[in-house]
């Protein structure tokens, strides 16, 4: 008996397969990942479903400046003036900024999806370019 091993998603099957494998975002092996580990760093605004955090009560910046804001600490990262790290502990407004914007591992089907669907187009080490939410505009390093 022959089998067929699709070698992208490691999964083997009696039947021949009809098309080739859908190309996903891929991880360095070829495979498209089941879950990430990533950090972000979230910028409110007057628009955000919560526009408030422990930073500030409340939020009353508009969502281009947020967008500005966010820009410019993501250059600031870009140009090594200041670490991801260090500026999601100071300025992220989501009470992740305690573990420096780390939200641990997660798998599609638990974030909002425009944020889903940036985390898991990123290569390891990626910074995202500016990604907006319900929750407000933020940048994403995929670190897993
Ligand atoms: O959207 C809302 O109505 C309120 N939220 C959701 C929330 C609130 C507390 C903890 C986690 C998520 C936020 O605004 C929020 N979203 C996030 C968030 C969004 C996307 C990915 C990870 C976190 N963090 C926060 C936060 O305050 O700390």
């Amino acid at each position: 008996m022959i089998y067929y091993l699709n070698t992208h998603t490691k999964k083997s099957q009696w039947e021949k397969p009809e098309s080739p494998a859908p190309m996903e975002e891929e991880d360095d092996d070829g495979s498209s990942p089941k879950q990430v580990q990533c950090s972000h760093l979230l910028v409110k605004h007057q628009g955000s479903r919560r526009p408030s955090s422990w930073r500030e009560d409340n939020i009353t910046r508009t969502k281009e400046e947020a967008l500005e804001i966010l820009k410019g600490y993501r250059q600031k990262i870009v140009d090594k003036e200041a670490t991801f790290e260090d500026l999601a502990k100071l300025y992220s407004d989501c009470s992740s900024a305690k573990r420096d914007g780390d939200l641990g591992r997660f798998k599609r089907g638990q974030m909002q999806k425009p944020f889903e669907d940036c985390a898991f187009s990123l290569k390891v080490g990626q910074l995202s370019q500016p990604v907006e939410t319900d929750s407000g505009v933020h940048i994403i390093l995929r670190t897993a």
